[in-house]
Order: C-alpha cells, then sequence, then structure tokens
C-alpha cells in the first residue's frame, strides 16, 4: 500500500471531488458514515461521546459522526472549539444539519466551558486532522490537555488532534491527544510508522472512503506500507515432483561462547522459511547444542571451541547470513572480511557483524544488494544517528541503502525497509510481544533462508519481517503478549 504526505493526500481528495465526480459536502459525508458505523459497531449504548470538533473538515467530520451517532441513538454532546472566527463551508454546513436530530452545539472559548467528564464519556477527537500547520497554542492546547487529563478512552478521527501527518515536517511534536483509536481515512499516515510520533495513535483503524483509485496509482511516492495482499506470490507454491535441491541451501554463521542460542534461533528460523536445506557454522563448542536442537540442520564446527574464526562456503551455497550472536573478536572480524571477498551469494548482515564492520569502517567490502538487519543500537553504531530521533534514523537509513547499494531493514515497531532507489517499505504486521531478546535472531534466519530459495533480496526482506510480525501478532494472541519469547516465534512462522 503506497503512503503518502498530507499534500498527496488533499491531491487525491481532489481528484476524487473532481473526477469521481463528488461534492466535498458528501465526500465529508461518505468519511464520517465510515467512522460512524466502525464506532456503532464496537460499542454498545452504555457510553456517551463527547465530540471535539475544529473549524475546519476534520470538524465537518466530527458534527457527521456525532449527528449520526445521535440518529443511532447514542448519547452525543458537541463542542466546537472556538480556534478561528469562521468554519469551513463542510463545517457551517454539518451545524446547521445538527438541529435534524436536535443536537445544540457548545462553543470552547476557554479550558473552563469543557465537559465534566463521568466513566461512561467517550471523546471523540475531531479536532484538527491533516491540516494541522503549526503547533497547537492557546484553546486548541488548552482543550487537548483537558481531554488528555479526562477521558481514558479516545477515538480520534484521521489524525491524533497536535500530530503532524508527515515525517518532513517542520513542526514539532507538543500537546498531542493521546489517542486510543485512531480511524484514519485511506492511508495511514507517514507520522504513524515512527517511534515518538506513532505512539499517538493507538489502534490504528483504515476508513476506505473510496478516494481516486487512478490518482493513487499516479501519485509518486518513495513510501509504503506492507500489507498482506502485497506479499502474495513472493515465495512460490511448492512443484509436486520438486525435491529439497530446488529450494537452496542456506549457511548460517553465528554463534559465540555464551551466545550459541543465537545460532540456534537463526538455524530454526531458517529452516521454517522453506528452505532445502541449511548449514550452521558454529564455534565447536556448539556441536551437541545445535544438533540436538535443531536436527534437521547440518552443522560445520569451526576450529575454535568457543568463537566463530574461519569460515568456509560449503558448494552450492545460495545465501549466506553471518552475525547473531557472534561476538566481537578480532579473529571473528577476519572471518567476517574473509567471508566478505569470497561470497558470490546474497548475503545478510545482522547484530555483532554489523558492530564489526562498523567498528573497523570496513563497509566498502560490502558486496552489492547485501541484507542489513540493524535495530536502532546497531545503526547508531554505522551512522552516529542519535537514538531518540527516529526521522533522523530513518533519512540516513535511506541515503545509506543508496550510498552502499544495499537494502538497509532497520528494525522497529514498523521496520522500515530501505532499498538503493530510495524506496521505503514499512512492515504493517508485528506485535510489542516481539519487543524481547532473540526476535532478531529469527528475522535474520528467516530472511537468509528466503535468499537461499533464490527470492530477490528486496523482496526477502519485505516478506520475512511481514510473516515474522504475522508470528508474533498470532501467538501473542495464543500465549498472551507478556509470555512470548523468540522461539515461540519460529513454532508460528508458516
Ligand atoms: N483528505 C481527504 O481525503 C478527506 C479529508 N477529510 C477530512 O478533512 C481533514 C482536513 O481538513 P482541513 O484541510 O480543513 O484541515 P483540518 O485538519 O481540519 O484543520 C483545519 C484548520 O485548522 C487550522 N489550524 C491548523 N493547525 C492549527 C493550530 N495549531 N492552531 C490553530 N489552528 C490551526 C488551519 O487553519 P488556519 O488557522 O491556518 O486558517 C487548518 O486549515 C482531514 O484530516 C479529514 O479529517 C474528510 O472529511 C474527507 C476526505
Ligand atoms: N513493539 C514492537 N512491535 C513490533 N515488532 C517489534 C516490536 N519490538 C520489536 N519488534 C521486532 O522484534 C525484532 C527485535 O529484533 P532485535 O532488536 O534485533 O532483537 P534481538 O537483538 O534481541 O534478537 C525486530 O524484528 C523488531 O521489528
Ligand atoms: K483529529
Amino acid at each position: 500500500m503506497k503512503l503518502f504526505s498530507a499534500s498527496q493526500i488533499r491531491e487525491i481528495d481532489q481528484a476524487t471531488i473532481e473526477n469521481e465526480p463528488i461534492s466535498s459536502i458528501d465526500l465529508v459525508e461518505r468519511a464520517a458514515s465510515t467512522c460512524s458505523d466502525w464506532i456503532i459497531e464496537a460499542y454498545d449504548h452504555s457510553v456517551s461521546f463527547h465530540v471535539f470538533c475544529g473549524m475546519g473538515n476534520n470538524g465537518a467530520d466530527g458534527l457527521a459522526i456525532a449527528r449520526h451517532l445521535a440518529l443511532a441513538g447514542y448519547s452525543v454532546q458537541v463542542f466546537a472549539i472556538a480556534h478561528r472566527s469562521s468554519g469551513t463551508s463542510n463545517f457551517t454546513r454539518n451545524i446547521e444539519r445538527l438541529a435534524e436530530v436536535k443536537l445544540d452545539v457548545h462553543y470552547v472559548n476557554a479550558k473552563k466551558e469543557m465537559p465534566e467528564v463521568d466513566e461512561t464519556a467517550v471523546a471523540i477527537d475531531a479536532i484538527l486532522g491533516i491540516g494541522l500547520d503549526k503547533p497547537l497554542r492557546g484553546i486548541l492546547k488548552d482543550v487537548v490537555q483537558a481531554i488528555q487529563e479526562g477521558y481514558d478512552h479516545v477515538i480520534s478521527i484521521d489524525v491524533p488532534t497536535g500530530l503532524p501527518s508527515d515525517l518532513d515536517s517542520t513542526i514539532k511534536l507538543s500537546e498531542c491527544v493521546e489517542a486510543t483509536h485512531t480511524l484514519t481515512f485511506q492511508f495511514p499516515k507517514l507520522s504513524f510508522m515512527v517511534a515518538g510520533l506513532g505512539e499517538y495513535t493507538g489502534d490504528v483503524h483504515v476508513m476506505d472512503i473510496g478516494l481516486d483509485e487512478e490518482k493513487i496509482h499516479d501519485i509518486d511516492t518513495p513510501y509504503h506500507l506492507t500489507t498482506g495482499y502485497d506479499v502474495v506470490g513472493i515465495r512460490q507454491d511448492r512443484k509436486a515432483f520438486s525435491h529439497k535441491g530446488d529450494y537452496g541451501h542456506a549457511l548460517i554463521a553465528a554463534g559465540h561462547k555464551g551466545m550459541l542460542g543465537a545460532a540456534v534461533l537463526a538455524t530454526k528460523a531458517c529452516l521454517r522459511s522453506g528452505a532445502g536445506l541449511v548449514t550452521t557454522h558454529i564455534p565447536s563448542m556448539g556441536c551437541d547444542v545445535l544438533q540436538i536442537s535443531a536436527p534437521e540442520a547440518m552443522v560445520q564446527l569451526d576450529h575454535s571451541e568457543t568463537s566463530i574464526t574461519s569460515i568456509p562456503i560449503p558448494k552450492r551455497i545460495t545465501a549466506v547470513g553471518i552475525g547473531p550472536g557472534l561476538g566481537r573478536e578480532k579473529s571473528s572480524f577476519n572471518a567476517l572480511t574473509a567471508l566478505l571477498e569470497d561470497v558470490q551469494v546474497p548475503l545478510l548482515i545482522d547484530a555483532d557483524a554489523l558492530h564489526l564492520m562498523s567498528i573497523t569502517d570496513s563497509w566498502s567490502k560490502l558486496p552489492a544488494n547485501s541484507v542489513l538487519t540493524p535495530h536502532a543500537g546497531e545503526f547508531h553504531t554505522m551512522t552516529g544517528v542519535e537514538f531518540g530521533d527516529s526521522i533522523s534514523r530513518l533519512e540516513a537509513a535511506r541515503r545509506w541503502a543508496k550510498d552502499h547499494h544495499c537494502i538497509v531493514l532497520l528494525k522497529g515497531a514498523y521496520s522500515a525497509i530501505c532499498d538503493s532507489s530510495g524506496n521505503v517499505y514499512f512492515n504493517g504486521s508485528g506485535h510489542p510481544a516481539m519487543a524481547a531478546g532473540g526476535s532478531g535472531d529469527v528475522l535474520s534466519g528467516l530472511i537468509t533462508g528466503l535468499l537461499a530459495q533464490g527470492i530477490a533480496p528486496l523482496k526477502a526482506a519485505i516478506l520475512g519481517a511481514w510473516l515474522h510480525g504475522r508470528a508474533g501478532e498470532e501467538v501473542a494472541i495464543d500465549r498472551g503478549e507478556h509470555a512470548v519469547v523468540a522461539s515461540d516465534l519460529i513454532d508460528y512462522l508458516s
């Protein structure tokens, strides 16, 4: 799915109005109906809705939603926030239409005019959407604060008020509604994808409001969000008369004393990817551990008992993954450097291997089209980008992928897969249950296995991240989100 900036969304909005054709007021009505249908499905009549509306089109949506909810028999109060002298025509028309359901509007000019809140009250935040063009001040800031303080449950329409929609927004986040649910129109907004901003949305629900398909197809954007639909067909169905040799042979180089579990996790995930054969190169002390925990894999033992010191590449290997639990010894670095010179097949570099390449500044040796899978800490070591600055991190990952002709899979809640053409594919699956040691090792084994099957590096990264996230979602349901460990993800790979 493509993701767009606020100005591109306005263009698509305008194209819909002209080409469908549909009037702007009817488009607001359609948007509002999709939201009220969702709300009616999700809430029973024991709640009462306090609908807070700005004076632009986001507010117009709120007014129309309030009308629909009143018609459906809910207890509804409507508050218009007087942040400008007049509203848009869609706002004004929807104020008039409240008379149809005998709803009054309470204008809020000061914080003291905010309503009393009881435990049944749910706030609907339709104050500002993609129109946010300056930091919140005055009454808007006060109202957002009051919503934060007063309501446990908030439904934001399109965008939580105060949250910039774009990644390059010059508006610094200050006050912002922290939503329980965000009902966003047609596309998740770019800001939802990054740490530090995405936290404000709560659960995101995409409302299809039938915007112009042709325009959506025609407008270029570097940003995409992977959905189940996007990964269909990347991995081919198995053929009736096929054999293991048809599905590639992966080599995993992983583990050192005290971190052999990382090699086990990567190996087992690689086996579950569909790869025909998996060989794992480990320090010799790991032989029994690996053979017992992953009997399907072949083991290639290092001369060293405790770390990896050289990595011969067996014949007919079709992809190599190196890094999980590798350790940071000089001898392992030498093994890595030699591997970089020898390797003729797709390569994935993760974890300690990224660290070793960074501290020795060996990036010029990186084979083109390699897949790198750093988390924010590893990416900091690679580039120096501050840990807390997720937008700069994303930009740096895009630049890195371009400069080094590789795929950078920046791990996080919405992992960002950056290719050498500047495109970004956010992964749309996943669960916070996965924020636990070893999850990354599972991902690197899985992607190595997909590479081994001949799937192109970008597609292997996209599919791997998707399958990994789906496993996390499903295991979180079955086991409960606190009890999930990385090995569980392997059992849920499909
Ligand atoms: N696109 C679509 O597909 C569809 C979109 N729809 C809906 O329209 C929404 C966009 O509507 P919108 O353009 O009227 O902007 P919105 O967010 O209501 O802001 C209104 C105005 O507020 C003002 N303002 C901004 N920041 C401010 C601040 N800090 N402090 C004070 N004032 C501030 C600023 O006006 P200004 O003050 O600059 O004159 C701004 O223009 C969108 O999110 C969705 O809900 C659907 O109905 C139909 C399909
Ligand atoms: N909150 C989250 N939501 C979704 N996925 C997450 C979340 N936290 C972590 N993950 C995923 O879990 C994995 C963690 O990887 P990593 O940090 O490398 O773990 P480790 O180094 O312990 O193996 C990544 O694929 C990441 O995308
Ligand atoms: K809003």
